[in-house]
């Protein structure tokens, strides 16, 4: 063990065991659950050999394709032996699958959160039953179609058609133009055999909207396309080099009129086109998704911070006074970045769990959101999409910023940080553009103002909370993100007011005239929802020390905001003067020494097996160097001493250039 990692630990103060209880707790719904689920974990990792062990990094990508689906499909009989349900979103939550996969995702991923989640929430009764009969019998591996090569976000637009054919009582899908062939789905290229595939429904030659209906993509008995489909992998991307991405192409593809997902809206057999329910039911399955996401993105925040932190511990550089080298963790400009990603990690962790809290337990009270307010579903729309795209952002930052903060070292692949890198670079446009999204919660805010509606969420028990001891400490923070939103929100919503009375523009212009301050109010609203949701998270803990060492680092989380990303118009909005914000800059300052001393328990807290980690770097023992030694050692290109290459090219060059003769 590292002697510096050593003494981190004796001189922290927290009580790490209670604050991995509490952590658990937040995440996986009771203590009891955590521990089911880390058990379920480590007994996983006995019998699956997880990919740390297995020189991933060092794969090409046809390789880690194989060894991730040979991997998935052994945690999945796994889980299977053990009478465990994989749709358990505990049981797939990075922290449990993760001792096995490290950050990469499960080859299922989609086929839970997406294929079989889609066909629960817009299926009829009779659809559902007969689609789970069809996956109990058959190895099912379904995918989400959504996305054409021409249009993502704008859904309306998708071009594949579903064309109702009353005689044969069948679809024929299709893909008419080059932009409506299907492009990115998860898996769609060369593993999945079926998909709920996102299509213009045509009735009679007239345009019904976007439906959503499944199709067979390959044969089960030998995995080929069915006829009529074309599918194929869309090339190398950013990351996610073990998942296959895929190409879609359909020309007539008959299915039954049973496969559209009928509960709410039917086409009937002679061909009536009837809405049954309401669309917003459409947004239900996007919330589970995005509620699911939050947890994913805040996780793999924490995976990096870890590594960060833990590293920033063990790594010596640069000659103090005494002529010592310093753990690089003791200069403040270390300091200054690692702890803002510790801070944002534990505020994200919070928020993503109480969304998740709270999409739940609607989803229960509502009869699987059947029974929702369009009140209640729109502000859970509007803080989901705000939070992925939030948690996404910072998720992305971090994990660059902790990168950087590893130095050279972190560059390698043995860090384990380019993988989280290329994750939530994607995280941040897969399941909707952050920009995007976060202008869906704009629109919410905006139609709040006008309507003079409070947008904010309060947390269970907030009336109460904010009588506590704790709180006075915090009131002046909320009092200032309060009053920053306000006035911000006046100043947007009488600026588009002036353009549309004023100056005659249309809402369309004015709102394009508006949206760069309409995405900065959309992430200022995310940042109460996070701060408020990780004040009443921190207000639960029992351990009077472990309490005050987070709301520490809470009180630096807002710190940051307040001092860099709303410092503008905090200043501009006179919610703060100068000397007010310098005040808070000192504050800031003052705290990171303070955090200082806790912060390798804190991310010892998270709970990871170096497994989950999958980096040399963040290993809890420290000993970094022999293991980047041997990840060197395991580079394919070392395999022979001499490189087959050198015989192909090196060689030949020397005998035409006659160089040997003239050493
Ligand atoms: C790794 C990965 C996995 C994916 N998996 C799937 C999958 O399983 N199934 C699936 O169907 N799709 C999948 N996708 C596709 C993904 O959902 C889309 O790429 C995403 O929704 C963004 O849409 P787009 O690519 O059309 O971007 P575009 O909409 O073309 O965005 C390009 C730029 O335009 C801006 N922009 C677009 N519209 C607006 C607007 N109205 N206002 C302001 N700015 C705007 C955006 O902010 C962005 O900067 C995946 C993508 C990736 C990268």
């Amino acid at each position: 063990m590292n002697s510096d990692l050593i003494n981190e630990r004796k001189d922290s103060t927290v009580n790490v065991e209670e604050m991995k209880n509490f952590l658990g707790h937040i995440q996986y719904g009771s203590e009891s659950r955590f521990h089911e689920m880390m058990n379920l974990r480590d007994r996983m990792v006995a019998k699956i050999r997880p990919i740390y062990e297995e020189n991933f990094y060092n794969l090409d990508r046809d390789e880690k394709y194989e060894m991730i689906f040979k991997k998935s499909l052994e945690i999945y009989d796994f889980l299977k032996e053990n009478k465990i349900s994989s749709d358990s979103t505990d049981v797939m939550k990075l922290g449990v699958i993760g001792g096995v996969l490290g950050p990469e995702k499960i080859l299922f991923t989609l086929h839970t959160a997406a294929f079989k989640v889609s066909i629960e929430l817009w299926g009829t009764n009779d659809q559902v039953k007969y689609w789970n009969s069809v996956m109990n019998s058959n190895f099912v591996i379904g995918t989400y179609i959504q996305t054409e090569i021409g249009h993502g976000t704008y859904v309306r637009g998708l071009e594949t058609t579903a064309t109702y054919d009353k005689v044969s009582k069948e679809f024929i899908i299709n893909s008419p133009t080059l932009t409506s062939i299907k492009f990115w789905p998860g898996t769609g290229g060369i593993t999945a055999n079926f998909g709920i595939v996102m299509a213009k429904l045509i009735i009679d030659d007239k345009d019904l909207g976007i439906q959503a209906f499944i199709v067979q993509l390959r044969d089960f008995k030998n995995h080929r396309n069915i006829p009529g489909i074309e599918t194929g992998d869309i090339g190398k991307k950013g990351g996610f080099e073990s998942h296959d991405n895929g190409y879609i192409k359909f020309s007539n593809i008959r299915i039954p009129l049973f496969n559209m997902l009928m509960k709410n809206a039917v086409v009937h057999a002679d061909g009536r086109f009837e809405k049954t329910g309401s669309e917003l039911i459409m947004y239900a399955c996007m919330l589970l998704l995005r509620g699911g996401l939050c947890s994913f993105g805040s996780i793999l925040l924490s995976l990096s911070t870890t590594i960060a932190v833990r590293y920033s511990a063990v790594r010596r550089q640069t000659s103090n006074l005494e002529g010592i080298e310093p753990q690089i963790m003791d200069y403040q400009t270390q300091q200054f970045r690692i702890f803002h990603s510790l801070s944002s990690t534990y505020s994200y962790i919070f928020a993503a769990n109480y969304l998740i809290k709270q999409i739940t337990n609607t989803r229960s009270e509502t009869n699987n959101f059947a029974l929702i307010k369009p009140a209640d579903l729109s502000r859970l729309h509007a803080i989901s999409a705000g939070l992925k795209a939030q948690t996404f952002s910072t998720c992305l930052r971090f994990a660059q910023i902790n990168r950087l903060c590893c130095g050279g070292h972190g560059y390698s692949a043995a860090s384990g940080l380019i993988p989280i890198i290329q994750e939530a670079d994607a995280g941040c446009t897969y399941e909707g553009d952050n920009v995007v999204l976060l202008l869906q919660t704009a629109r919410y805010l905006l139609k709040c103002a006008q309507k003079g509606i409070s947008p904010h969420y309060q947390p269970e028990n907030w009336n109460n909370l904010v009588e506590s001891d704790l709180f006075k400490q915090f009131k002046i923070y909320f009092d200032i993100y309060h009053r920053l939103y306000d006035e911000f929100m006046t100043e947007i919503s009488g600026k588009m007011f002036f353009l549309i009375k004023e100056k005659g523009f249309s809402e369309y212009q004015a709102w394009n005239e508006c949206t760069v301050q309409l995405v900065n109010i959309a992430k200022l609203y995310i940042s109460i929802y996070v701060v408020s949701c990780s004040f009443a998270s921190i207000s639960l803990n029992q351990n009077e020390n472990n309490r005050l060492v987070l709301s520490q680092l809470l009180k630096l989380f807002i710190l940051y905001e307040i001092t860099e990303d709303y410092a503008a118009n905090t200043i501009r909005l006179n919610i703060l003067d100068a000397d007010g914000m310098k005040e808070f800059s000192e504050r800031l300052l003052s705290l990171l020494k303070k955090v200082r001393k806790d912060s390798v328990v804190l991310v010892d807290s998270f709970n990871y097996l170096d497994s989950n980690l999958c980096s040399v770097l963040g290993a809890y023992d420290g000993n970094v160097y022999q293991k980047l030694f041997e990840f060197a050692k395991n580079s394919k290109l070392n395999t022979n001493n001499v490189h087959e290459s050198y015989h192909r090219v090196l060689k030949p060059y020397f005998d035409k250039n006659k160089l040997r003769a003239q050493l």
